[in-house]
């Protein structure tokens, strides 16, 4: 891959308890993508967010920044990411704008007040300037969260949750905002557990469970290769079996015959293409129907069934 922003290979971390939270994962980020790392509960998303911007000691493997080793050259390297944590960490009792000033001069920057101001107007919160951040909604915290992992115009950006417990049109703005960040030729990684996000979002996805990055792709290859269309067609009588021309399908009774389920494709439009043809069939074999469902694959459901078939390998 032409010159990685991030480059991940072998990672290991084993808590002290024993937990064996990410066992040699591979992983490497284009400079200027939004790459969604998806995964259940516990599955390692944090501690490789930790383990990049040197919060968590990693046990094995190596992890390289801007081409830099990031345990050699922790400063430098830490100076040039921008973290929002899951959890809101800062001075809640503080104003906006001066906890933003000061997560600029953490990073050893000079003041800049347009900056600030520019990234205070980005996010909707110049006019909460100067409100003491335990007084905003959830929502705005978290837009505080951002302000602050941007005050030092970070090159790559990790997003943890970062639109968990927000209501929907706060979400839909804040994508607007991450959209605008990667305008600016921000890298970003978020870890999110609405796969609508990732869909939304990312150009590439990765999917992380017990430790093991199980698919690393581009989404709409995954969406491609994955995906599938699922057709339900109503008949008007019950049919004892699938007709001899429609053999052929990926089709099936159900509902006591009464329903034809189809279920295929790859994405691609092939789905679509084969539900068309299928629909013709009946038509020519006279068989009556009074309806037709269909229904593209999600992300989510392309998730589900890829944890699900691991679980089937593992059991
Ligand atoms: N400080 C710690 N000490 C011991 N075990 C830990 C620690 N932090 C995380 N773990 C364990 O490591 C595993 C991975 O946790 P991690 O927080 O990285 O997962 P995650 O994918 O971010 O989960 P979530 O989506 O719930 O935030 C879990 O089994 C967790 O219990």
């Amino acid at each position: 891959m032409p010159d990685p922003i991030l480059d991940i290979r072998g990672l290991e971390k084993t808590y002290k308890g024993g937990v064996q939270a990410l066992k040699g994962v591979d992983l490497t980020i284009r400079r200027g993508e939004i790459f969604a790392l998806l995964g259940p509960n516990g599955a390692g998303k944090t501690t490789l967010i930790g383990a990049t911007c040197g919060l968590v000691n990693a046990t094995g493997g190596t992890i390289e920044a801007f081409g830099l080793d990031t345990r050699k050259h922790w400063r430098e390297v830490r100076s040039r990411i921008g973290l929002v944590p899951q959890e809101l960490a800062t001075d809640m009792f503080d104003k906006v704008i001066r906890q933003i000033r000061y997560s600029r001069g953490m990073f050893g920057l000079a003041p800049d007040e347009a900056r600030i101001e520019e990234v205070l107007r980005s996010l909707s919160l110049w006019d909460k300037r100067d409100a003491a951040i335990r007084e905003l909604s959830g929502g705005m915290k978290r837009r505080v969260m951002i302000a602050k992992a941007l005050a030092h115009d970070p090159e790559l950006l990790f997003l943890d949750e970062p639109t968990a417990g927000v209501d929907v049109e706060l979400r839909r703005d804040m994508w607007r905002q991450i959209d605008a960040l990667r305008a600016r030729g921000t890298t970003i990684i978020l870890t999110t557990h609405y796969i609508e996000e990732a869909q939304e979002m990312a150009d590439r996805v990765g999917v992380i469970n017990k430790g093991e990055i199980l698919l690393v792709d581009d989404k709409d290859a995954i969406m491609a290769k994955l995906g599938s269309t699922e057709a339900h067609f109503t008949l008007d009588s019950a049919l004892a079996e699938v007709p001899a021309p429609l053999s052929g399908y990926a089709v099936h009774l159900e509902d006591e015959g009464k329903r034809l389920v189809y279920r295929g494709g790859d994405g691609t439009g092939a789905g679509k293409r084969e539900v068309a043809e299928l629909a013709c069939l009946l038509v020519q074999q006279q068989i009556a129907f009074n309806g037709i469902e269909t229904r593209e694959s999600t992300l989510e459901d392309i998730f589900v069934g890829l944890l699900e078939d691991r679980q089937e390998v593992a059991a």
